[in-house]
């Protein structure tokens, strides 16, 4: 039977996603019994198109690759054109929403109520866009069990690298009372380039032209992404209800080439740290630039490369390094966590 997806938001993720999708065909159809079909994308300024019997997925990306539109789109017999996000979560025929939509850092929104709709729909969600996760957790979560369908996230905080399932599956029964790390790939990118010799305008350019900055990249310097990220981790692996506004933060916009020289010349490097510890009963969380000597062990996490150690009370620190931002790196967590709903281990 085809599992029948609709993309929200066609940009760098979405598009990686459908790129997966279509040189994996064969390996996921013999490995895991998964036919995949995309039947729907819809995005504000690049268009929308719907077919219930699945679209061209060569045609999807050649069109947007070459007129940035949707509305090349081959005509057919069956093809519905102009479906907003919500006209495609509940008129389409699709399984599963997958929502790639920018993150709003202040209100989560709309990929709230896209996740809300669609449940209400009783259709499954795969995200990676930080916003519903971090500022509405426990009421998705609650309502997507309600309606037995899945919610799958893991490419919030990490991108493809498995931060959320790997402790809460395979670190399962220790007590993890303390998170840090590196988790913002644009800001560490921006950090290694700046030790270059480029300037901060120079270092942000390249990462946005590399499709690792948010659509506001605001939301990467000022420390935002990584503290909705760190709220995630709160929420999702210490099952503790942290909130946005319980979270210390600082990003690193006040710095500048001469900061970098000066920690040059002391052995240290600039790296934007997040923090997370359980503290009587409570957590203390804070995302903040630190100044770490060169034996550190995040000092050699490079270029968009991110970082996180969990310290646990049976194994003892584990960490996990790995993309912190990306297009196939993104596209990858979207379908680790199809596989796993079509495994029903999601
Ligand atoms: N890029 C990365 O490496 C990573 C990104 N993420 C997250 O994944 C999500 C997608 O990121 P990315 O692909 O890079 O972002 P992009 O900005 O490249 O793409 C987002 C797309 O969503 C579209 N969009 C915005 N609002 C709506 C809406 N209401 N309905 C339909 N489409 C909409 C935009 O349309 P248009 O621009 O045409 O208006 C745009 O094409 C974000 O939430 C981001 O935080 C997470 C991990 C890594
Ligand atoms: N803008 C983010 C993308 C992934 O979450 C980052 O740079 O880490």
């Amino acid at each position: 039977m085809k599992h029948r997806i609709a993309l929200l938001g066609f940009g760098v993720v979405g598009q990686g996603f459908a790129e997966i999708l279509k040189n994996k065909k064969q390996v996921l159809e013999e490995q895991f019994g998964l036919d995949a079909a995309i039947v729907a994308v819809s995005d504000v300024m690049k268009g929308s198109v719907y077919h219930p019997d699945g679209l061209s997925i060569e045609d999807l990306l050649a069109v947007v690759k070459e007129t940035g539109k949707l509305d090349d789109y081959p005509e057919q017999e069956g093809l519905i054109r102009g479906l907003n996000s919500f006209e495609t979560i509940k008129q389409t025929n699709a399984d599963t929403i997958v929502e790639v939509t920018f993150t709003d850092v202040k209100t989560g929104q709309p990929a709230i109520d896209h996740c809300q709709c669609a449940f209400e729909y009783g259709k499954n969600v795969i995200m990676s866009n930080k916003g519903p996760v971090a500022l509405a957790y426990a009421q998705l979560k609650e309502m997507a069990e309600k309606r037995n369908v899945r919610w799958g996230f893991e490419g919030s905080v990490m991108s493809g690298t498995p931060s959320l399932r790997m402790p809460v599956t395979s670190l399962a029964g220790n007590d993890i009372y303390e998170i840090q790390g590196i988790l913002n790939g644009t800001t560490n990118y921006m950090l290694t380039r700046m030790e270059d010799g480029l300037s901060y305008d120079e270092a942000l350019s390249e990462a946005q032209k590399l499709g690792y900055a948010e659509a506001d990249p605001t939301s990467d310097v000022e420390g935002y992404d990584a503290l909705y990220k760190i709220v995630i981790l709160a929420n999702v692996v210490m099952n503790y209800p942290l909130k946005v506004h319980e979270v210390e933060r600082m990003g690193i916009s006040h710095l500048t080439t001469e900061d970098i020289e000066l920690a040059r010349q002391s052995n240290r490097k600039w790296k934007l740290i997040a923090k997370l510890k359980k503290e009587n009963g409570s957590v203390v969380a804070s995302v903040k630039p630190e100044m770490i000597p060169l034996d550190h062990p995040l000092a050699n996490i490079s270029d968009a490369t991110n970082a996180i150690t969990y310290h646990c009370d049976l194994s003892g620190p584990v960490t996990l390094i790995g993309a912190g931002a990306g297009k196939t790196e993104t596209g990858f967590a979207i379908l680790i966590d199809l596989i796993n709903i079509h495994r029903k281990q999601l």
